[in-house]
């Protein structure tokens, strides 16, 4: 029992939350008239410095390093009852508002309508977002750096299936800058349009991944139904919905979209099955406080060559995050490194791992600096 307890009737709690809401709803609105005023600064700002000539001539309205800040400080300061994640995603959703008033962002994604990128997209962006689906990846690239949409999302790796080399291979010719991450657990269900008997089903659909990520389940539950592999699973899921005979592998978000009953839940092999996207812009992100890197790196071919391009971050005591390798395109048998690590390359001793590996590498090409992913 509370050392107080709450003698309050149930009338008595409603009116209370409706003071409450309130109270709530009027900092909401003076929250939204700050974003204004911010926006008016830095409309300011780029037009002084315009005006000088000199400087950014596009206003950046959207700063991921402060939406960063803002998300960890509600999670470090949360007293509870609900769950400091429960209350970030609230205020998720009032900063993306906020935004919207100042310039409602325009976000590429890897679609159709209904694919995991899209709740990634959402995750990360908020409602109030405008999000573009693009039929592939290097689409998703192109209207960003044509500036028709202001970012782009793209999956990049998953903890079954390991990276999505498309996506990387795509930083090797692409301008563009990394501005952020979103984790998604990827919960796979299969799906076929209302009323359809399993015995009518004919082929299962998905993207390859999804497909390989639910390999062990299908090879017990369908081992002889022809598996095709699509561009998304939004894209199976329209085709589960319009063709008979065709189930499809894809998440809750699609099976809404496209109206699909679902036959099995969670067939996904392994039960933490995790996909990470990158949120790509044409602008550098400034430091957030908890920041990752990401580069491209090739070394000459030479004995120890991998040892010494990983040395300098040995040295410094800096984690690395991940590294993986794709073949280099331009010489048979050679190779680039990802490598991604803890830290902005604006931090002194990250500049300094850099020039190292300057040195000892062909090419470097610094991908950008973004906030670690907070929800
Ligand atoms: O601080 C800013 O630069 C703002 O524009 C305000 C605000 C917010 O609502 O808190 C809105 C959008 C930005 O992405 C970051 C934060």
């Amino acid at each position: 029992m509370a050392e107080h307890e709450d003698k309050r009737t149930l009338d008595e709690v409603r009116a209370d939350i409706d003071a409450i809401d309130r109270e709530v709803q009027e900092l909401i609105s003076r929250r939204a008239e700050c974003a204004q005023r911010v926006a008016a600064i830095k409309l300011a700002e780029v037009q002084a410095a315009l005006e000088a000539g000199e400087g950014e001539t596009e206003v950046v309205y959207y700063r991921p390093e402060r939406e960063a800040q803002v998300l960890r400080r509600i999670i470090e300061r949360n007293r509870g009852p609900l769950a400091g994640e429960t209350v970030a995603h609230i205020f998720r959703e009032v900063m993306s508002a906020c935004l919207a008033l100042e310039k409602p962002l325009q976000v590429a994604y890897l679609g159709p309508e209904g694919t995991f990128t899209q709740t990634a997209a959402i995750k990360h962006f908020g409602h109030a977002a405008i999000c573009v689906p693009r039929a592939t990846i290097d689409s998703v690239f192109d209207q960003v750096e044509s500036g028709e949409c202001n970012y782009g999302v793209v999956p990049v790796e998953n903890s079954t299936e390991g990276m999505v080399s498309h996506t990387l291979d795509n930083f090797m010719d692409s301008g563009l800058k990394i501005a952020g991450e979103v984790e998604l657990a990827i919960a796979h269900h299969l799906l076929a349009a209302a009323h359809t008997p399993r015995e009518k089903i004919t082929r299962i659909c998905a993207h390859q991944q999804a497909l390989a990520q639910c390999r062990n389940w299908l090879d017990r539950h369908w081992p002889d139904i022809e598996r095709v592999a699509v561009s998304s699973n939004g894209e199976a899921a329209r085709m589960a919905a319009q063709t008979p005979g065709v189930a499809a592998i894809a998440g809750e978000t699609a099976a809404e979209l496209y109206g699909l009953e679902t036959l099995a839940e969670h067939i996904e092999d392994y039960a933490d099955n995790t996909t990470r996207f990158l949120i790509i812009g044409r602008d550098e992100v400034p430091p957030s406080g908890r920041d990752k890197t990401s580069i491209i790196v090739s070394s000459r071919n030479k004995p120890g060559a991998l040892f010494l391009l990983l040395d300098p971050f040995r040295k410094a005591g800096v984690s690395l995050t991940r590294i993986d390798t794709r073949p280099s395109r331009t010489e048979k048998w050679a190779y680039v490194f990802f490598i991604e690590f803890e830290g902005h390359l604006q931090d002194p001793n990250i500049a300094a791992i850099i020039a190292e590996l300057e040195e000892q590498s062909i090419l470097l090409k610094p991908l950008g600096s973004y906030p670690r992913a907070v929800l």
